[in-house]
């Protein structure tokens, strides 16, 4: 639900979250995020309000599960310490850590005082297409030597192309040996989701993100009902049961949705240009607001290079446009 927060534009209520925890948990998914689209903390006029404060879907979440473990995320500096207190508080178990892909130094505190509270703890290398293997190795380092117990290639933009994410995979695998495990989080802009999943396993990659009718940034992510399909045909076992998440992902996660997340115009083109999925409801705004092509401005926020938490130069490449 975290990544599929951007999709509804944060607008998630408590009878959503119970509805689709109580679903998901009942057909075998392990672990289940809950936190606004940018992490704790990110409700906020730059990113988007959330309908419900995210301690409150994080304490519904935790009632709701019988199974499954709660995941929150943060962006140190978009949330802070105290917010990972208080997610602690109201029940999560795993928090997840995200930085640019070249910047795992500024989790170090979060990743240890994370351990301290007693939480499971993941790192998430965002962005990951855009440095080479051993430089993500070096960050993924970084993270497990703060407490970083699974340290995450992470296709923010979807711009992973096959042999791209095992390339990666392995290479944090070779790294990190066992002092972490190594995860993958997929998207869906070049249509790649589930095969770059399966080759991520095939890397050594032992947790893998998904979200139920691909509920998501930009295209969505890794569908977990295909994902599981295939793994249960190639005899990989997932733990999570192929007709329950296909009716969960039916019946439970479809009618929350705004709109299905589309392979269309606009996430194609994020993941050709490498461009992060969240920005894809800015850039449709922006669109709108300055009559401008919403293709054009993500082009453009591919050839700057901007990472997450650089929403506002979206508005100045919109403007630019706009005055051409
Ligand atoms: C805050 C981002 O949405 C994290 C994420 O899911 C990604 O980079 O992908
Ligand atoms: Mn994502």
């Amino acid at each position: 639900m975290r990544d599929g927060s951007h999709a509804k534009r944060h607008q998630f209520t408590t009878v959503d979250v119970t509805a689709i925890v109580r679903a998901l948990d009942d057909a075998g998914v392990p672990v289940i995020e809950v936190t606004h689209g940018d992490g704790l903390g990110g409700s906020s006029f730059t990113y988007g309000f959330s309908h419900t404060p995210e301690q409150e879907l994080i304490k519904t979440a935790v009632l709701a599960a019988v199974r499954a473990r709660i995941a929150f995320l943060m962006l140190p500096g978009v949330g802070v310490l105290d917010d990972i207190r208080a997610a602690a508080g109201n029940g999560a178990s795993v928090c997840r850590i995200a930085t640019h892909c070249t910047e795992a130094d500024i989790a170090v505190q979060h990743f240890g005082m994370a351990r301290e509270l007693g939480l499971e703890t993941v790192g998430f290398l965002m962005m990951s297409h855009s440095i080479p293997p051993e430089r993500l190795a070096e960050q993924a380092r970084i993270m497990a030597d703060a407490g970083c117990q699974c340290v995450y290639v992470v296709d923010s933009a979807g711009a992973l192309v096959l042999d791209q994410v095992s390339d990666r995979v392995a290479a944090l695998v070779t790294e990190l040996g066992d002092d972490a495990q190594v995860g993958f989080h997929g998207h869906e802009n070049l249509g790649l989701g589930v095969a770059n999943s399966v080759l991520a396993y095939r890397a050594g990659a032992k947790q893998i993100d998904g979200s139920t009718r691909r509920f998501g940034a930009g295209a969505g992510n890794t569908p977990v009902e295909a994902f599981v399909g295939v793994c249960d045909k190639l005899g990989i076992r997932t733990g999570v049961d192929f007709f329950k998440i296909v009716d969960a992902a039916e019946d439970v996660v479809r009618p929350v949705m705004t709109d299905e997340c589309k392979l269309d115009r606009m996430s194609l083109t994020m993941g050709y240009a490498g461009v992060y999925s969240s920005f894809l409801m800015h850039a449709w705004t922006l669109a709108e607001r300055y009559g401008v092509s919403g293709a054009e401005i993500l082009v453009k926020a591919g050839e700057r290079r901007l990472v997450g938490g650089q929403e506002d130069p979206l508005i100045t490449i919109a403007r630019e446009l706009s005055n051409k």
